[in-house]
């Protein structure tokens, strides 16, 4: 587990995190959200020990980061790829890393292939990676050491398509055999596929947290039937994904004329059919964010 406890770092009078608490679970993927200079970058950094804390603690199972003897073996960390040795090849980099955890050099292998990085460009300098490249050896430099939870900035960015949806599928798998997962992404579609809980920052401060489901509650359709299961079984089948609520309702993303079609065609009245408001994570989002973004976007 990661925990941040009433973190701050001011920088000359300037207070980029202010006084922020929130945990990462095992088991599941945390999203960290929040617009430009909000502070997500600084509590990551503060979080692997590469910048002081102000006051407050960021730890990992317990333990800060710079007490850990093999920190590469408790926790994988991928920041800034764009930060990596520049003059050393993809492979030249992650022997290096695995040399430092005393890992086997057969590693070095298993993780170049996970990544898809071919021989060849394994071979390659770092300078001549493409975005999604780095991105790529830095995942693989994070999982190197096999570590029970990973701190990842942007991990999505410069990856293409099939890149996005490995990855997706790499930490969804991390999570699911128990580790902890956390994720900053300006892919905000992208969080919302993927995250289990969400943390979302604004000006230092943390605006909201708690899981996807339970924030995401007000957005999408709500319906109602007498019996809610069936009512989301229904939805299921005819591809709405849909939660229910503990309020007895059921949420879904789909209009409310397509929610209430699939209920007639699986002959299920409908006791209460109506938008909820908001739609989705962006205008979640951009509501809870709304004083702290550059641009005034309006609730
Ligand atoms: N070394 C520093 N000196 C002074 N101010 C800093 C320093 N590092 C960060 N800041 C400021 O702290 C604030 C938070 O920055 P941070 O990089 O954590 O934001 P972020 O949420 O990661 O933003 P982005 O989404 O743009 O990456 C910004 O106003 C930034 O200018």
């Amino acid at each position: 587990m990661i925990t941040v406890e009433s973190l701050t770092r001011r920088y000359a009078g300037f207070t980029a995190v202010d006084d922020i608490s929130f945990t990462a679970q095992p088991g599941r993927v945390t999203g960290f959200l929040g617009p430009n200079g909000a502070g997500k970058s600084t509590t990551m950094r503060v979080m692997v020990g590469l910048t002081a804390p102000t006051s407050g603690t960021a730890t990992i199972d317990g333990v800060r980061f710079a007490d850990l003897p093999n920190p590469g073996l408790e926790v994988g960390v991928l920041l800034d790829a764009s930060a990596q040795h520049a003059g050393r090849t993809g492979r030249e980099v992650l022997t290096t890393a695995s040399d430092t955890m005393g890992l086997p050099r057969t590693r070095v292998d298993e993780m170049l292939e996970l990544v898809s990085l071919t021989p060849v460009e394994a071979r390659r300098r770092v300078r001549h990676y493409s975005l999604g490249m780095r991105q790529r050896l830095g995942i693989a430099t994070a999982l190197l050491g096999d570590p029970r939870a990973l701190i990842l900035d942007e991990p999505a960015n410069g990856l293409d398509p099939a890149g996005i949806r490995w990855m997706r599928d790499l930490l969804t798998g991390f999570a699911g055999q128990g580790g902890t997962v956390l994720l900053s992404s300006h892919l905000l579609h992208e969080i919302e596929a993927i995250a289990d809980d969400l943390v979302v920052i604004g000006r230092g401060r943390i605006v909201a947290s708690g899981t996807k489901e339970e924030l995401l509650a007000a957005s999408g359709t709500l319906a109602r039937a007498t019996s809610p299961r069936d009512l989301a079984h229904a939805l299921e089948q005819a591809g709405f994904p849909s939660t229910l609520a503990g309020d007895g309702s059921v949420r879904t993303d789909a209009e409310p004329a397509r929610v209430g079609a699939a209920a007639l065609a699986a002959g299920i009245a409908l006791t209460e059919l109506r938008s909820a408001d908001g739609a989705g994570l962006e205008d979640m989002f951009l509501s809870l964010t709304a004083d702290t973004q550059r641009e005034g976007a309006a609730a």
